[in-house]
């Protein structure tokens, strides 16, 4: 199968972009994909929108585990494409798109090349949103195929097409959604002394949020605090009475994200009594870093440097989150950045990802899949 096949499935799939949990058509889309196949070579589960595909090996003595996020985000598109999202107000702009295209491409090559150890692919719902590797990995269909080791790539913009960029340790942070809502008194805009403002309580909070990362954490241990959302108030001349922020806090250690929530707890404190308000946080969902198995992740740097064309980047940590982090939590396995060079960031509305590297996924992955296989069939 050309990788012309593949560039379109992902064309396909940019069209249809859902949010997490509500990716019927991407999962309808992938089964009608997969009835194309022999079918006597593939098990197929479904879970939720997710899928789990199961091909069994010739001679197994392992089960190898590929993961592909299937959901889109809530951004409209403005991309040049031809085939933009026909979902207006949802895009795929986090390069699930092509994630899907290449776990496609690497299962449809082992359907026609069997190999001795059983392969297991992931369609994962809703990575952008409130994590659906938890529960998957935590569901009955995973645990009879659970695999023994587990791979998963993430495009990423900044890197050219042909290169693939990992460490062993900490790829991806830890993560935790932050909700707060500030309870006041609305009123008239010119009667300000008869109501209790929102709009300024919620600024001094933004504001008094940032200086977290650089008054409260060691400079060498990163963290992020992003506030994406603020909203107040209903029209221009209305004292607002509630206000809300919504953000992300990203970390590298546990010990930062705890000192991180406790540090908002005291400063929200403060908010209440320096604005007489009422306030509540909620931290939402959290994903646990991507910690990329050192063994594994040295072998397939060594690999993918001596056996391929492609060039090997040792990175640096990043703080993007990844429920992937889950499964690698109960299974040993490794994650690694596909570049697709784009001047723009991944969540961006122009993104416009090199298709280019859905032929480097595709080759990389088949390759180390069957070398691995090999190696523990001598
Ligand atoms: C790869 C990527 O961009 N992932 C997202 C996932 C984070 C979701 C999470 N619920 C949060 O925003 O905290 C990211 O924003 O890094």
């Amino acid at each position: 199968m050309s990788t012309e096949t593949f560039i379109q499935i992902r064309r396909d799939l940019h069209q249809i972009p859902e949010l997490g949990f509500a990716e019927y058509k991407t999962q309808q889309y992938i089964l009608t994909y997969l009835a194309t196949l022999p079918s006597e070579r593939l098990h197929i589960k479904k879970w939720k929108t997710g899928l789990f595909v199961r091909i069994p090996g010739t001679k197994p003595m392992k089960c190898i585990g590929y993961r592909a996020d299937i959901d889109g985000l809530p951004i409209t598109e403005e991309t040049t494409y031809p085939f933009r999202s026909k979902h207006e107000g949802y895009m795929h702009a986090c390069g699930h798109d092509m994630h899907m295209a290449i776990a496609l491409g690497i299962l449809t090559y082992f359907v026609h090349h069997p190999i001795s150890d059983d392969l297991l692919f992931i369609f994962q719902p809703a990575e952008e949103s409130t994590g659906g590797a938890l529960p998957m990995l935590k569901s009955k269909e995973f645990n009879t195929w659970k695999p023994d080791v587990i791979f998963a790539l993430h495009i990423a913009p900044e890197y050219p097409v042909g290169s693939i960029a990992t460490r062993p340790g900490i790829l991806f942070a830890n993560t935790s959604e932050l909700f707060i809502d500030l309870m006041g008194t609305s009123g008239h805009a010119a009667r300000p002394h008869l109501a209790n403002d929102m709009a300024i309580a919620a600024s001094e909070l933004v504001l008094q949020l940032q200086s977290i990362i650089s008054r409260n954490i060691d400079p060498l241990d990163s963290a992020v605090i992003t506030i994406g959302k603020m909203s107040v108030g209903t029209v221009q001349n209305i004292i607002s009475g509630h206000g809300r922020i919504e953000g992300t806090i990203r970390t590298l250690s546990l010990e930062s994200m705890s000192k991180i929530k406790s540090r908002i707890q005291e400063i929200v404190k403060g908010i209440e009594h320096g604005f007489a308000c009422q306030a509540t946080i909620d931290w939402g969902v959290s994903y646990c870093q991507v910690n990329n198995e050192k063994t594994i992740t040295l072998d397939f740097m060594n690999w993918v440097q001596n056996h391929t064309n492609y060039q090997l980047i040792e990175c640096r940590e990043a703080m993007t989150g990844e429920d992937f982090g889950y499964f690698l939590q109960e299974i040993p396995g490794m994650m690694f950045w596909l570049g697709v060079e784009t001047p723009y960031s991944l969540h961006h509305p122009k993104i416009e990802p090199q298709e280019g590297a859905i032929k480097v996924g595709i080759e990389t992955m088949t390759q180390y899949i069957e070398h691995m296989s090999n190696q523990h069939h001598m």
